[in-house]
C-alpha cells in the first residue's frame, strides 16, 4: 500500500538547446519501452515528486514522506472510530448527506449497514472516491483536536522548502482525496518529534477513553474558546487543565504552501495512479511538460505509469518499503531519502542517476523562468 505523492515541478527555462532537447527526449520517452530512456540527455525537467506514508516496521510497505502507519495505524482507524457517531448524529445533515449518497445506495440504506461497508472498503485499501472523501470528511477533526498531525520523515520538510526556495514547483497526487490531501500538509508535525509523538499518544489515549466529543472539548478548553471547568464525561474525569495538558495540541505547521497553484490532485480530478493517462492529464492541466517532470513514487506500477506517460521518476526506497525485485531495481531510478536528489549535482556526474537528472535542473534554472510557465504560481 502506498499513500501519497507529489509532484514537483521546476521553474525551468530552457535556452534553445534546452527546448529541443526536452523535446526530443519527450518523445523519446513516449515510444520507448519503459527503462529504456537514458537520463544523461534528458535536459530540464520539471521536478514532480511522490510521497506514500509507510511505517518501516511494516515490511510490506514503503514509505517516502511519512510513515504508512500514520495512514494505517492512525488515519483510518480514527475514521472507522469517528464515523458510528458521524452516522448517528449526521445521517441527513446537509453537509453530510453528500458523503452518505456517493455510496452505492445498497450499501447506505442505514448507518449499520454504511458503517459495515466502510469497514470493509477500509481492510482492504480500496482506492474508491467515495471512501476517501468520507474518510478525509472525518479525519479533519482529528487535525484539528490535535488527536494527530502529520509525521513527516526528517528530510522531507527541509527537502521541500529548499526545492520551492529554488523554484522547483511542488504537487501532490494521492488516491487520497484533495481535501484529506491538504489537511495532512497543513497539520504537519513540527518541533521536537518525541514530543510531539508523546502528545499524539496521550491525545489518543484520552480519545480512547472518551470519543470525539472529549477530544472536542479538550481542543477548545486548550484553545482558550472554554473555561476553566470540570469534565466528566463517560469514564474520564480529569479537570480541563489534565485534559489540556494530555490533550495539548501538538505543535503543527502549515505547508500547504509549499504546493503550486492548483497541483493537489486524487483520483477524482486525474484518475487511477497505475493509468498513464491521469499522470499526462496531471502535466496538461498544470501546463508541464512531461519529460521535465519528475515523479517520486515507492510504486512499481505507478513509477512505470508515470515513465509510460513520458514524465521522469525516482522510486523511493525507505527502510521497510515492499521489497522491489532485481530487475526493477537494475532498470528503475531509485534513492533512499530526498536528500539523495541533488539538484546541485555538478555537470556530468550521475548519468542514469538522480543526480544526473538534478544537474539537468540546475543547467536549466540559469536560464530563467520560460514564458509559457510564467504566472502558473
Ligand atoms: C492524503 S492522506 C491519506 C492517504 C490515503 O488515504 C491513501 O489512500 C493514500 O493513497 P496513495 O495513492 O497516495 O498511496
Amino acid at each position: 500500500m502506498c499513500c501519497c505523492c507529489l509532484l514537483s515541478a521546476r521553474q525551468a527555462s530552457p535556452s534553445s538547446t534546452w527546448s529541443q532537447a526536452n523535446n526530443e527526449i519527450k518523445d523519446g520517452a513516449s515510444l520507448s519501452p519503459i527503462g529504456s530512456q537514458t537520463r544523461a540527455d534528458t535536459g530540464p525537467f520539471e521536478h514532480s515528486l511522490r510521497y506514500t506514508l509507510n511505517a518501516p516496521a511494516e515490511k510490506e510497505l514503503e514509505g517516502t514522506i511519512c510513515p504508512i502507519s500514520f495512514v494505517k495505524d492512525t488515519l483510518f482507524p480514527y475514521a472507522l472510530k469517528a464515523l458510528p457517531t458521524v452516522l448517528a448524529k449526521q445521517w441527513d445533515d446537509p453537509a453530510f448527506r453528500p458523503y452518505r449518497e456517493a455510496f452505492p445506495p445498497e450499501h447506505s440504506t442505514s448507518p449499520s449497514v454504511l458503517q459495515a461497508h466502510v469497514e470493509d472498503l477500509t481492510k482492504r485499501d480500496v482506492k474508491v472516491a467515495y471512501l476517501k472523501n468520507l474518510q478525509g470528511y472525518l479525519w479533519e477533526e482529528g487535525y484539528r483536536s490535535g488527536a494527530y498531525s502529520t509525521p513527516l520523515f526528517p528530510d522531507v520538510a527541509p527537502r521541500l522548502k529548499q526545492w520551492k526556495e529554488e523554484g522547483v514547483r511542488l504537487a501532490i497526487y494521492s488516491s487520497g482525496s484533495v481535501f484529506a490531501q491538504k489537511l495532512l500538509f497543513q497539520h504537519v508535525s513540527s518541533g521536537d518529534e518525541t514530543t510531539a509523538g508523546a502528545k499524539r499518544a496521550a491525545a489518543e489515549a484520552v480519545d480512547e477513553r472518551s470519543g470525539p466529543e472529549v477530544a472536542n472539548k479538550s481542543r477548545r478548553i486548550a484553545s482558550g474558546e472554554e473555561g476553566e471547568m470540570a469534565l466528566k464525561i463517560g469514564n474520564i474525569d480529569e479537570t480541563p487543565n489534565e485534559l489540556a495538558e494530555t490533550h495539548q495540541l501538538a505543535e503543527t505547521e502549515d505547508m500547504r504552501h509549499l504546493m503550486t497553484a492548483g497541483g493537489w490532485f486524487d483520483t477524482t480530478n486525474a484518475g487511477l495512479k497505475t493509468e498513464a493517462s491521469s499522470y499526462s492529464k496531471i502535466v496538461e492541466t498544470l501546463n508541464w511538460q512531461p519529460a521535465r517532470t519528475l515523479f517520486l513514487t515507492d510504486n512499481v506500477k505507478e513509477y512505470d505509469a508515470a515513465v509510460s506517460a513520458g514524465l521522469q521518476a525516482i522510486l523511493l526506497d525507505r527502510p521497510g518499503n515492499v521489497s522491489v525485485s532485481a530487475a526493477d531495481l537494475a532498470r528503475m531510478e531509485v534513492v533512499q531519502s530526498l536528500n539523495d536528489i541533488d539538484l546541485a549535482a555538478s555537470k556530468g556526474s550521475g548519468v542514469g542517476t538522480a543526480a544526473g537528472l538534478s544537474q539537468t535542473l540546475q543547467e536549466s534554472a540559469a536560464g530563467g523562468l520560460p514564458a509559457e510557465l510564467d504566472g502558473i504560481h
